[in-house]
């Protein structure tokens, strides 16, 4: 089959969906509207969808006998091409559904999976996905190369998906070993852009996936990325210049999104990324507040910002697509649980102004715990150090002068460009800042 016929063949799928809610599921939409947008994003189209409600799933089909019945009965009505379960499924309930529908059956994470393997564009974003790929369905495919080859290819095994079954298993496991050691090459690469980057006050736009994040970084910048109304439209980080007004320029990045339940090696694997955000002064988290399921999106992406090990308070919440708010009941609900949010229309342009100012805030707000080492003969910077810093302590050794002290970045900027301030006088002058676990290195 060559890769023009497969395409096709996805576009023309079609897919029945299969959600089942268990006792602990705390989502409130509607269950399948997402995974349908899932699946529509990966070009199938969806002609059934059954839901049941169930205390545990069944050991081998995950759903009950009369349900399985009921699924087949729907997927010969339709002449569905495959199954698609909104939860994940194992290897062993995969093969008795097969068995019995006779089509393929894939679950939620290998939709996701697929949808990035058709989008990833830059090296790294396709590494990370080819290794997310090949360490889900690794454990899952041993022993079933066979059984599967012998379904229609189609959604979720296109890209390193199919590549799989026609290589043997070892091959893949060798291959899992030199894509995560390319990985660690690129993220070592970035922690150094990124850590070079540590003079310029960077902010990153964080949020579930379609929340608007693209749009709003085309809004404030001239960036011209890719905003669409599909799931997962960025995959790779973008980074501009951003005129923050009252503040100068800061650097704004754009960043692959978010969804509930993310694959949890398709975070690891996008953990180069991510370290852009990770490593931001400022996230700012956007939310489509103009969705009925805001507060589960708002929670899931900040599960996931905890697991890159970013705190809560560390992002700005920014309520976006006010524009299409029917109804101001709900948009206050959001407000009385995060008062502090900022609410804007990236696509109108209201609240823009609100935004920079919130924005500029928080970064002015920031102090950098800092340790200067210069001449004593360096005057007009002790002098500087003592009106604009907070001293924590000032020691003199000979010539040499240090001074610990506290100073807001945007002080730290202003220094660096006063002409009448040396800071690299006689003797060597260096600035180390320190972070919570003592000092991380030098700034200038
Ligand atoms: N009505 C309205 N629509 C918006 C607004 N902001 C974004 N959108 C639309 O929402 C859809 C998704 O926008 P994107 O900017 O691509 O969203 P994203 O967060 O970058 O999404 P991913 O990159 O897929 O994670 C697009 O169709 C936008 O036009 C807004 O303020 N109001
Ligand atoms: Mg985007």
């Amino acid at each position: 089959m060559s890769n023009s016929d497969r395409k096709q063949s996805v576009d023309s799928e079609s897919a029945v969906l299969v959600g089942v809610q268990l006792p602990d599921d705390t989502y409130h939409g509607e269950p399948l509207d997402e995974l349908t947008g899932l699946v529509e994003t990966a070009g199938a189209t969806v002609v059934g969808r059954l839901t049941q409600k169930r205390q545990a799933p069944d050991a081998a089909t995950y759903v009950g006998h009369g349900k399985v019945d009921e699924l087949k009965f729907v997927v010969d009505a339709t002449e569905a091409d495959v199954v698609i379960f909104d939860n994940d499924l194992s290897p062993a309930q995969i093969r008795n559904l097969e068995e019995t529908l006779k089509v393929k059956v894939l679950d939620r994470t290998e939709v996701i999976l697929d949808i990035f393997s058709t989008r990833a564009q830059t090296h790294e974003a396709r590494l990370a996905v080819e290794l997310a790929q090949l360490e889900y369905s690794l454990p899952r495919l041993k022993g079933m190369w066979k059984h599967l080859s012998r379904l229609k290819m189609g959604v979720g095994m296109r890209g390193p998906g199919e590549k799989q079954l026609e290589t043997d298993r070892r091959l893949a496991e060798k291959r899992i070993t030199d894509l995560r050691r390319d990985l660690e090459k690129v993220h070592k690469r970035k922690e150094r852009e990124v850590a070079g980057r540590r003079d310029r006050m960077t902010v990153s736009l964080v949020g579930y996936t379609n929340a608007g994040k693209s749009t709003l970084m085309n809004a404030l910048t001239d960036a011209h990325v890719l905003a669409e109304d599909k799931l997962f439209a960025t995959l790779d980080t973008r980074t501009r210049r951003w005129q923050l007004p009252g503040w100068g320029p800061v650097l704004l990045s754009d960043t692959v999104g978010f969804i509930r339940n993310l694959p949890h090696n398709l975070v690891a694997s996008f953990k180069a990324t991510l370290e852009e955000a990770r490593q931001a002064d400022l996230l700012i988290h956007v939310a489509d507040a103009s969705s009925p399921v805001a507060l589960d999106q708002i929670k899931a992406v900040y599960d996931v910002l905890r697991e890159i090990g970013i705190e809560e308070k560390d992002a700005l919440l920014v309520l976006n697509k006010v524009d299409q708010i029917a109804d101001p009941a709900s948009l206050e609900a959001i407000r009385r649980l995060y008062p502090s949010a900022v609410t804007i229309s990236a696509r109108t342009g209201d609240g823009l102004p609100r935004l920079a100012a919130a924005v500029s805030d928080a970064l002015s707000q920031d102090f950098l715990d800092l340790e200067f080492r210069f001449g004593v003969s360096n005057g007009r910077l002790l002098a500087y150090l003592a009106k604009y810093g907070e001293v924590i302590s000032r020691t003199f050794d000979g010539d040499l002068a240090t001074v610990h002290c506290r100073l807001s970045r945007q002080h730290l900027g202003a220094l660096r460009d006063d002409p009448e301030i040396e800071i690299h006088p006689y003797v060597a002058s260096t600035i180390t800042r320190h972070g919570a676990d003592g000092a991380v290195g030098e700034v200038a």
